[in-house]
């Protein structure tokens, strides 16, 4: 049974992952959040800056995150302490503090993904696969989300993004508005804010009379809680590092 902390219990994927623990080999002991309650979803509920006491006096062996950046850090600094592994699911770092976990993953297993679907996991693969073999086609890229999501684009797009710059040197342009030719070596990236949608993405190439459109849609938030809990499994135990979660797929 792995003891799982999990930071942001309070929040929409903190209670997906204790749902989805409730199925597994997994504890969810401890939890994390700056409102004041003292129970969320029948968990205790602990201060973020009290994190490393609690890791301690909870035993817990992993940290699944899904918070906000500023939490995510401060948990990250407990592990290091503690010395327990930590899956980050949190989104919309910036260079300060992705820097920030590769020094906390020299002290203790770290491993970070912007999307825990499997689907996504694929969809990159294509998505690199498509990009090179239709190198001149135009590229734009979609995203749309919950009405409750902070940061944009989203933390999937930015990956999806990163993948495509591996193979071409396209520029991003965040939304279009007014006077805006496309430039040759432009990709538009579009978010999208609405209800309660889970996560979509779409990437379109376009050229040759013809368009491609690859793209992936979460049903449930628990395919995301479902894939932490893998990496969370997955990670306990192994050397200090930066994990990936394709690594964690191509093990299952
Ligand atoms: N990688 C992936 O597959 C996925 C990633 N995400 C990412 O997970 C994150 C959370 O998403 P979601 O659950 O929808 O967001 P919510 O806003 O519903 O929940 C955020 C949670 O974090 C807590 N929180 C906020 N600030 C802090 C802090 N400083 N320290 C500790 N906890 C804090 C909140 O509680 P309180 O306000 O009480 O502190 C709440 O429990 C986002 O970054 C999102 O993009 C989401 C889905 C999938
Ligand atoms: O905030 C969300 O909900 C999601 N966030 C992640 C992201 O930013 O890509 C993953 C997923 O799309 C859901």
């Amino acid at each position: 049974m792995t003891r799982v902390a999990v930071n942001g219990l309070t929040g929409r994927m903190g209670g997906a992952v204790v749902e989805t623990a409730a199925d597994r080999d997994v504890e969810v002991v401890v939890g994390f959040a700056t409102s004041d309650v003292e129970r969320a979803h029948g968990v205790p509920v602990v201060h973020p800056d009290e994190a490393a006491d609690a890791l301690r006096e909870y035993d817990a062996e992993v940290v699944v995150d899904f918070a906000a950046p500023e939490g995510a850090l401060t948990v990250a600094d407990a592990c290091a302490e503690t010395g327990v592994a930590m899956v980050v699911g949190t989104t919309g770092f910036d260079e300060d503090g992705l820097d920030h976990l590769a020094a906390v993953s020299a002290e203790v297993p770290l491993l970070k993904a912007s999307n825990f679907s499997q689907g996504i996991q694929v969809l990159q693969r294509l998505v690199g696969e498509a990009v090179r073999a239709l190198d001149d086609y135009d590229l734009e890229l979609m995203e749309s989300h919950h009405n409750g999501k902070v940061d944009a684009p989203s933390g999937t797009a930015n990956s999806i993004l990163a993948t495509i710059q591996e193979e071409r040197d396209v520029d991003p342009v965040y939304g279009r508005e007014g006077h805006a030719p496309r430039d040759e070596d432009e990709i538009g990236v579009f978010a999208r804010r609405a209800g309660d949608i889970r996560g979509e993405h779409e990437l379109i190439l376009a050229g040759n009379d013809e368009v491609l459109s690859l793209s992936h849609r979460a049903e449930d938030r628990g395919v995301f809680a479902a894939g932490a809990l893998d990496a969370a499994t997955w990670l306990v135990g192994r050397d200090p590092g930066q994990y990936e979660f394709g690594e964690v797929v191509d093990a299952s």
